[in-house]
């Protein structure tokens, strides 16, 4: 906090701002603000208005179009000459597949799956958590995609090996912010591709529970592929509180992400909504744009089972050489359009989450190992 808001000089203004901000309208608000009780202080100091907000969900692209539409209202209706604006976060936790009891640390579990290999399921799920790391968000990721675990390559920590503090479980690596943990750091050779179902599942359940996980608000699973017996199984197993499913507009991969979506209904995880990827191809030197694997795939998907398209991510080499280098666009690039659409991506699956769920209190949320 940059004020003081027991000082005498300062006016304290929550009654002449919060009935602006139940004015205040946007697509990831079934509330408004002040039935969400987000306002903690609107204080005038100096003749300027600071203004605090705490929020349950990450909400940054929200947060703008606030700050854009308000500040000048508020400037008028107070006097202020300038708002200075601060969101803080406390994200809930939300119930689980299940009711399923939690992953020690860890608050909400995103389990982010395709139908079908390579089409970027892993790149949407890292890019994605580093976007709500951005936010000052806590955010771990598991990349629990056996056939190939490719979030080391991505993050360039392929070298590194989890170590064992206690001989018993496993401290994560951390990277970029996030706490990580791949089946890619434990197998190194192809192995893992021929585990029989059952044994695969059981090293990633492991994964998961053994990682000594950090405080978490949010834990992204990224998955294996298909929607076969392991993808089942994790399914059920995992205290997962919402899936996504990643796509591209192609037949042959809506026709797989379609499973995915089925399966995670037949399990009761609730499936929080679709990310498009590889939409249209961007050429890198004149910006035109080709949908080379279809028009509006993920649309129709959405409407066939009413669930949401949580953004487009455009096919670009950018994106593909980020990865490859180990530094990901929305590091590389923070205030970039690629990492605006990240951050977009992650507002929508963090709010869907909130809407679609229960807040649980923490106490009894959280299991210990
Ligand atoms: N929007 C994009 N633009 C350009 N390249 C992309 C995009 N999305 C993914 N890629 C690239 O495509 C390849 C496959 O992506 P990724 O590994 O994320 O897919 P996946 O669905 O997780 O694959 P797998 O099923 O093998 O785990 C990677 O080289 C990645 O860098």
């Amino acid at each position: 906090m940059s004020f003081d808001p027991s000082s005498p000089q300062s006016t304290d203004l929550r009654d002449t701002v919060n009935p602006l901000f139940a004015q205040f309208a946007h697509p990831t608000l079934r509330q408004n603000l002040v039935e969400l009780n987000a306002l903690q202080h609107a204080v005038l100091l100096d003749k300027i208005l600071h203004i605090e907000l705490i929020l349950p969900f990450a909400w940054p692209q929200g947060f703008k179009a606030l700050q854009a539409w308000a500040s000048p209202l508020l400037t008028e209706a107070t006097g202020a000459t300038a708002v200075d604006w601060h969101l803080d976060y406390a994200i809930a936790t939300l119930q689980r597949v299940k009711q399923l009891p939690g992953c020690r640390g860890v608050k909400n579990i995103i389990a982010v799956s395709s139908g079908k290999g390579g089409v970027g399921k892993s790149s949407t799920a890292l890019n994605v958590a580093l976007a709500l790391a951005d936010q000052g968000i806590k955010v771990g990721v598991l990349d629990a995609d056996i056939y190939g675990p490719s979030i080391p390559q991505m993050l360039g920590t392929a070298e590194q090996r989890p170590s064992s503090p206690d001989g018993k479980h496993m401290a994560p690596i951390m990277s970029y912010g996030l706490a990580t943990n791949s089946i890619g750091y434990l197998v190194t050779d192809d192995n893992a591709m021929i585990w029989r179902g059952p044994m695969a599942s059981k090293a990633l359940l492991q994964l998961l529970n053994e990682t000594l996980w950090p405080d978490l608000d949010y834990l992204v699973v990224d998955m294996p592929p298909g929607t076969g017996d392991i993808q089942l199984t994790l399914a059920q197993n995992i205290p997962v509180t919402g899936a996504v499913v990643v796509t591209t507009p192609q037949d042959v991969a809506l026709l797989d992400a379609r499973k995915g979506v089925v399966m995670f209904n037949k399990v009761d995880v609730p499936v929080l909504g679709i990310v498009e990827n590889m939409s249209v191809h961007i050429c890198q030197h004149c910006g035109h744009q080709e949908a080379i694997f279809g028009h509006e795939g993920a649309k129709a998907l959405s409407e066939d089972y009413a669930i949401p398209v949580l953004g487009k991510v455009p096919l670009h080499i950018q994106l593909r050489e980020d990865l490859d280098a180990g530094i990901p666009t929305v590091v590389r690039d923070p205030t970039g359009q690629f990492s605006e659409l990240y951050r977009e991506i992650a507002e929508n699956i963090a709010t869907q989450l909130y809407w679609q769920g229960q807040v649980i209190p923490e106490d009894i949320s959280i299991r210990t190992l």
